[in-house]
């Protein structure tokens, strides 16, 4: 049995796996430019986020119907609950949807059938999170929330994803505040390319509670004092910054540096079907490459459960709280 974990900082778009591409391709009669699924692994190469994007944003054609929302989203919950989540806060990104013509409601609809059903069918609790993509303009992320309104039953909060250079937290200030007062939580893309005053800026001017990827942070001992004061959880993505080339290998990620400094650590995939791997995976990768111990691992499991947003039903936490405490990791074999 993998280790219980939350899992926080995961774009459900970024789970779409070579197979379920071209099997979506087929059925909705969108021409892949790749032969076939080993030919598309090929292009998943990347120098810096943008072009990643590229490719992520241009692999979504495929999706167009409620079923294949549904069909990605039951997919990751399979893999998710195979690795260890018990439970997951999945980012979506509508724009890149609407713009193609599929409407917020089938995005929303399709991902909420499989969330639906996951405690009962793979003993994973969810929430969603609507991201507004940061290189599209302020009023579009106003628009987007709009069309989001009827929807809010299913979503729990808003994030901030996309290009991050050149488009500083500050851009989204008023979204983040009608956000704020329809009750919503708030999270932010901050610290994976940009400098680490986006972090303050995010804190300061969104008033996010938690930080998605922080990974700059280090470079602000200011910024650090205030996140281990206001105990500010990170969600940070090993794999994910090696492939795109945010630290240079595994073993220069700073988590172990970042733990030591006090900051309340998460670890999670961002978009594993790209970076090479699952939640699991980046525990797994992470805790070979900076030779973290067993306590280290579950104090990252617990400190994911800490940072979820787990208020709305009493007990749920402390419940999942205990089984990381129980948890017993395998033995080794010896030598
Ligand atoms: N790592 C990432 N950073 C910013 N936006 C994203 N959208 C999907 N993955 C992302
Ligand atoms: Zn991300």
């Amino acid at each position: 049995m993998p280790l219980p974990k939350a899992e926080l900082h995961l774009h459900i778009e970024g789970t779409l796996e070579p197979e379920l591409a071209f099997e979506l391709a087929a059925r909705n009669g969108v021409r892949l430019p790749y032969a076939d699924t080993e030919e598309l692994r090929k292009a998943y190469l990347f120098d810096d986020l943008q072009s990643f994007l590229d490719l992520y944003y241009s692999l979504m054609a495929v999706l167009r119907t409620e079923d294949d929302f549904e069909a990605l989203a039951e997919a990751y919950l399979v893999r998710a609950a195979a690795q260890g989540v018990r439970h997951a806060e999945i980012f979506f990104d509508p724009q890149a949807h609407t713009a193609r013509g599929v409407p917020i409601g089938t995005v929303v609809e399709g991902l909420g059938r499989a969330l639906d059903r996951s405690r009962e069918r793979h003993g994973v609790s969810t929430a969603l999170i609507l991201c507004f993509l940061r290189d599209q303009s302020a009023e579009s992320a106003l628009e987007t929330l709009d069309a989001a309104r009827p929807h809010l039953d299913r979503i729990v909060g808003i994030g901030l994803d996309s290009a991050e250079v050149g488009h500083p937290p500050a851009k989204f200030r008023e979204v983040y505040a009608v956000a704020d007062s329809l009750g919503l939580r708030k999270v932010a893309h901050a610290g994976e390319e940009g400098p680490p005053s986006y972090i303050t800026e995010a804190l300061d001017v969104l008033g996010v509670e938690r930080v998605d990827h922080g990974l700059r942070a280090l470079e602000d001992p200011a910024l650090v004092a205030r996140l281990v004061r206001d105990r500010i959880p990170l969600t940070l993505c090993p794999l994910s910054n090696v492939r795109l080339r945010a630290v240079s290998e595994l073993s220069a990620h700073p988590l172990r540096r970042m733990m030591d400094a006090g900051l309340l650590c998460t670890v999670n995939s961002d978009d594993p079907a790209y970076f090479g791997g699952y939640v699991g995976d980046n525990f797994d990768a992470v805790g070979e490459a900076l030779g973290l111990s067993v306590e280290d691992l579950r104090v990252l499991a617990r400190n994911s459960f800490l940072a979820a947003f787990l208020e709305g039903e009493e007990g749920v936490r402390e419940g999942y709280l205990a089984e990381v405490a129980a948890y017993e990791f395998p033995t080794p074999p010896l030598p």
